[in-house]
């Protein structure tokens, strides 16, 4: 069994995360610096180490915080643990950026030197900058013929207004200086502080399930020490444990005999589920607790919810059962079941963000194969009643009847955009369609940065898909929620051949309710193919109607073009239109193609 390097003083610790805007090579700076420290042999450097997911590795984002152990023999003649907590750079998961660094004394800062500073390379400061953190800029990519690091030095300075003299220059592709950036941690970031003898205080920081292992925590050890055998405690939700193993990342999991003050690991406990623990709660010992729990950070709450419905109603268990499995690994992903008229049983899902509810749906769909109906994201309203009770609405088809409600909130947002001054304009213009209200208006380089708020509701769709193509993928975006307000919404409702259909029901302000209905009305009579009747497509607030568009009869043969006997033909084509009715969904007599429910939604 690997020995803890037991003794190591505090003075020869260093904790640190690694924040950057999405690409500007977080996680290759990250693999350079476990190379470099030889916690790895070049043929077992795998690429990218730290994202282990199959789906991160495709999509090239890191989605869940690991940390890993490096030992680093400096040039002042001591050796040196670095502990390396990796953070997601994207702002759905803010959340994790959180936690991580709050687990660590410092932050590296990459910044792309070709491109400069970004949203979420503010963004991620400010979060550090809240957490205490000493912070060492890294300018990246200087191997690059675009990179201009005299110019980004300045503006690390002028914007982020931390300084940037010492600033080190590495190409994390080639290796260049990584030496600089090591040598910068050991002076220039605090060693963690601790007493190995007072009573344990540990905080939890992520949990996650291992197939072979089950649930496994990660916890940063503020005072006392951590044994195996010892039984533990988590102060805020009360359980106890007794530790099976306690160990570090090497990256691979390596057991020790036990963890001290200021340093970061594992731990398993025979724990059943990850919801069983509280990510923010505090690890102390059952013999000997801690007087009070350290300060824990926010809990994750979903913001975004939208129903998940099978197309195959036979897949209702399935769907649970993977469901399930996905929320193992990923506790701020929440789940309840839901019936819905249109669609039949499925499940409300809650998310972090836009990008959270693509990534699971996607692994339902791939690692699962489930084929699903997603309708349209929902942001969480408060609902205050006439009755003087408040309640939360995730589900715009639930919303009470207009007069039990005594008002509505709705959730806001800060947002911060850097864009280039020719795209401004049409930016602007998005942020004001979208009720957004201007904060401030700078110029960052030769670049614009406006910072809006701006309600949710309007941003979960696809504010950011707007903002790309607008812009030509050139705007950086990042967000974070700025509280509740009171708002004139209403619930636009949909009625296909006068039935509702409670999977298209919406919520809007009511100065731009018509205009919505009617768009939605002109689409769905693209998307939904004629019948053999006429059809009424509406849109009403309450029992007004606000927008109506008809669809004519059609008398639909597909065989009809094959005369003569060539049944094979025929056949292909009835088998054809059969796979394509599977994909549909029968409202009253009419049939609604599944692609209708979010093409309809989505706004010019
Ligand atoms: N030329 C050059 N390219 C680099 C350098 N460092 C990283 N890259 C490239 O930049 C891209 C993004 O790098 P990543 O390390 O995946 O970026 P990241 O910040 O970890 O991105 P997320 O994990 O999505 O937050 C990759 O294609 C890298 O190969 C560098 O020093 N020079």
């Amino acid at each position: 069994m690997y020995r803890a390097m037991t003794g190591t003083p505090l003075s020869q610790i260093r904790n640190f995360s690694i924040i950057a805007h999405i690409d500007h090579g977080k996680s290759t700076l990250a693999d350079r610096l476990i190379q470099a420290c030889g916690a790895l042999t070049a043929r077992e450097m795998k690429e990218q180490v730290l994202d282990n997911m199959e789906l991160e590795q495709e999509r090239g984002i890191t989605i869940k915080a690991q940390t890993v152990r490096l030992t680093y023999p400096a040039k002042d003649g001591k050796t040196y643990i670095l502990n390396l907590m990796d953070t997601p750079g994207h702002v759905d998961f803010a959340y994790e950026v959180s936690r991580s660094l709050a687990a660590c004394e410092g932050s590296i800062l990459v910044v792309d030197a070709s491109q400069g500073v970004e949203a979420q390379t503010l963004a991620n400061v400010y979060q550090a900058i809240d957490a205490n953190h000493e912070i060492v800029p890294v300018l990246n990519k200087v191997d690059l013929p675009a990179a201009d690091v005299e110019r980004v030095r300045a503006q690390i300075e002028e914007v982020v207004g931390i300084p940037a003299d010492d600033a080190v220059e590495v190409s994390a592709k080639t290796g260049l200086n990584i030496e600089g950036v090591l040598e910068a941690l050991v002076t220039r970031l605090p060693p963690p502080k601790g007493d190995a003898t007072k009573p344990l205080q540990a905080l939890l920081v992520d949990s996650w399930y291992d197939p072979y292992l089950g649930v496994i925590i990660l916890v940063r050890i503020m005072e006392g020490t951590l044994k195996r055998g010892d039984k533990i405690r988590m102060m805020q939700a009360g359980s106890t444990y007794h530790v099976d193993q306690v160990g570090v990342f090497l990256p691979k999991m390596t057991a020790v005999d036990s963890l001290g003050p200021g340093e970061m690991g594992y731990i398993n406990a025979a724990i059943k589920t990850v919801a069983d623990v509280a990510v923010g709660d505090t690890v102390t010992l059952d013999r000997l607790p801690a007087e009070k729990p350290l300060a824990g950070f926010k809990p994750s709450i979903p913001v975004v919810w939208c129903g998940l419905f099978p197309i195959d109603a036979d897949d209702f268990e399935k769907l649970r059962d993977s469901l399930a499995k996905l929320r193992l690994n990923d506790a701020s992903f929440h789940f309840e079941a839901e019936t819905s008229a249109a669609l039949g049983f499925g499940f409300r899902c809650g998310f972090l963000g836009l990008l959270h509810l693509e990534i699971i749906q996607e692994r339902l769909s791939r690692e699962f194969n489930l084929d699903l109906i997603a309708t349209a994201p929902s942001v969480v309203y408060k609902m205050h009643l006439t009755n003087g009770t408040q309640e939360d609405l995730h589900n715009p088809a639930d919303m009470p009847d207009p007069g039990k409600i005594e008002k509505i909130e709705e959730p806001w947002i800060k947002a911060t955009i850097l864009v280039q001054d020719e795209y401004l304009g049409s930016v602007l213009t998005l942020c004001s369609e979208r009720r957004g209200i201007q904060m401030d208006l700078t110029y960052v380089g030769n670049r614009a940065m406006a910072v809006y708020r701006l309600p949710l509701n309007e941003v979960v769709f696809d504010f950011y898909d707007r903002l790309k193509s607008l812009t030509r993928g050139y705007a950086s975006f990042d967000y974070q929620i700025d509280g509740y307000e009171e708002s004139d919404l209403v619930r636009i409702s949909i009625l296909v051949n006068q039935e509702p259909v409670d999977a298209l029901a919406f919520v809007a302000h009511r100065t731009v309710a018509e205009t919505r209905g009617r768009a939605i009305c002109g689409k769905l009579k693209d998307l939904i193919p004629r019948q053999l009747f006429k059809i009424a497509i509406q849109a009403s607030i309450g029992s007004r109607i606000i927008a109506r568009e008809t669809l004519g009869a059609l008398s639909k043969d597909v065989t009809a073009k094959c005369y003569g006997g060539d049944i094979s033909r025929k056949r292909k084509l009835l088998e054809k239109q059969k796979e394509g009715k599977k994909r549909m969904r029968q409202f009253g007599k009419v049939e609604i193609p599944q692609s209708a429910f979010l093409a309809a939604l989505k706004m010019d």
